[in-house]
């Protein structure tokens, strides 16, 4: 049996950050920056008022008071979007809108609330009633305070974020050097298998890891792509995958790396795939197959579904975020309290326990969910961890347990301390 982190070695090795791509802002949401993007110029790109009000000289109306308003000729009005077309002088003032630039000669915003406007109808100028001091400066938004020009905006390996999106956008930025999304291909072999909503037969399943692994892919951040299910006949196993690596940057499938007899995957890929078929050291998800099908890496996971979901998790998983660019290959992992049925009998391999993060009296507690069969999904589908248990008696309650974190929030509402 080789070791988790041998085997994972060996799969990064085949698995290398895919060649960067100009996209679009759009599309490159949730991509890994793969060039820093720069302002071109200052944003925001003109001095602007952050107030509905009227645009002053300070200096004019450093004393005034809600008993002595000092009085100014209003001389236009800018609304967002409009340049203001006059200076304004001494004892002036522009009436302006939130977001319009502001005109020269003015150095302070009084705000709408602590004026009274009088608009003129009656034959006479429009004048505002300063009622409060201002000092220069006074609700400005400056040009450049939110990014001067040539400030770097997005930098290398950061992930586009909701905000990212808005950040290149009002730049000025259409497109941007991404990591692209890796196309992952998922393919189902196995003649016992049916495509919901058939019925079954006696011995027949539904092809549920299929649809599993594909939702997983998504949930990495990856692109999910369908390669279908195919009866257990060794040129349509070959055709499917040869059409499968034509379309995608990395494969997995799911059975057939066990020692069973009618392994297809397994005669196919000796065939074509170069492949290396592992025993890991952990339970579940021991048997695994690591190939390369026209030069498109191919991750054979057991077929069991459990196993099949851990083995995505511990190996999969790193593999698609290495070739989308990102740096943290791997969830968190943090050290909690052991709950009751951490113990375990030696077997030479590290067990990845199926655990619910739950709050107990001094902090969170790890307990394993009911049902621990490697065909036992329903059980697992709760799970908000994984425990690791090394080779050995494993862990008494209470004592000290580190868990890979697959639903942070769960993890926060259990009251976990922090990262390990
Ligand atoms: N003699 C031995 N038998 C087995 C060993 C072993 O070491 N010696 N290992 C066991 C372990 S551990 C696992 S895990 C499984 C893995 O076997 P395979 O990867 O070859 O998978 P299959 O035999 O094809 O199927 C196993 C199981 O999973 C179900 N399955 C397969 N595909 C799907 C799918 N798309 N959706 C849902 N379920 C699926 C399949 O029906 C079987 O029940 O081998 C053990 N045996
Ligand atoms: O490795 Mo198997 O995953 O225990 O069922």
């Amino acid at each position: 049996m080789q070791p988790l982190p041998e085997v994972r070695k060996q799969v990064l090795a085949r698995c290398p950050e895919l060649a960067p791509r100009r996209v679009a802002v759009r599309d490159a949401h949730g991509c890994v920056v793969a060039e820093p993007v720069a302002a071109p110029s200052d944003l925001p790109g003109f001095p602007s008022s952050a107030m509905d009000g009227f645009a002053v000289r300070a200096r004019d109306v450093a004393a005034a008071t809600e008993d002595l308003p000092v009085v100014l000729e209003v001389v236009e009005t800018v609304m967002a979007g409009q340049p203001p077309t006059k200076v304004v002088g001494p004892r002036q003032a522009t009436r302006i809108m939130t977001g319009a630039p502001v005109p020269d000669g003015a150095d302070a915003i009084v705000p709408v609330e602590v004026s009274r406007f009088s608009d003129g109808t009656r034959d006479e100028d429009e004048t505002v009633a300063v009622l409060a001091p201002s000092v220069e400066g006074q609700h400005l938004r400056g040009a450049g305070d939110d990014a001067p020009a040539g400030s770097v905006v997005a930098p290398a390996r950061t992930v586009v974020t909701a905000p990212l999106v808005g950040v290149l956008t009002a730049v000025g930025a259409t497109e941007v050097a991404v990591v692209p999304p890796p196309r992952v291909g998922v393919i189902s072999t196995g003649d016992e298998l049916v495509e919901a909503p058939r019925g079954l037969a006696r011995g027949q399943i539904h092809d549920s890891n299929r649809p599993m692994l594909l939702a997983a892919v998504a949930e990495a951040g990856a692109e999910p792509v369908d390669l279908g299910w195919v009866r257990d006949a060794p040129d349509a196993v070959a055709a499917a995958l040869r059409a499968g690596a034509h379309r995608c940057d990395l494969m997995l499938t799911s059975g057939g790396v066990s020692m069973g007899e009618a392994d297809v995957v397994k005669m196919v890929l000796e065939r074509m795939g170069d492949p290396r078929w592992f025993q890991i050291a952990i339970r579940p998800a021991k048997p695994f197959a690591l190939a390369t099908v026209d030069g498109v890496p191919l991750l054979g996971l057991p077929g069991n579904p459990v196993s099949a979901l851990v083995s995505f998790e511990v190996l999969a998983r790193p593999a698609i975020r290495q070739m989308a660019g990102h740096a943290e290959l791997d969830r968190p992992r943090v050290t909690v309290r052991a709950g009751a049925g951490l113990d375990r009998r030696s077997d030479g391999k590290l067990h990845l326990v199926r655990v619910r993060l739950v709050a107990g009296p001094a902090g969170a507690v790890a307990e394993p969910v009911p049902a621990q069969g490697s065909h036992q999904l329903v059980a697992t589908a709760g799970a908000t961890g994984l425990a690791l248990l090394p080779d050995g008696p494993g862990v008494a309650e209470g004592a000290p347990v580190e868990v890979i974190v697959l639903d942070p929030a769960a993890a926060l509402r259990a009251g976990v301390a922090s990262p390990a």
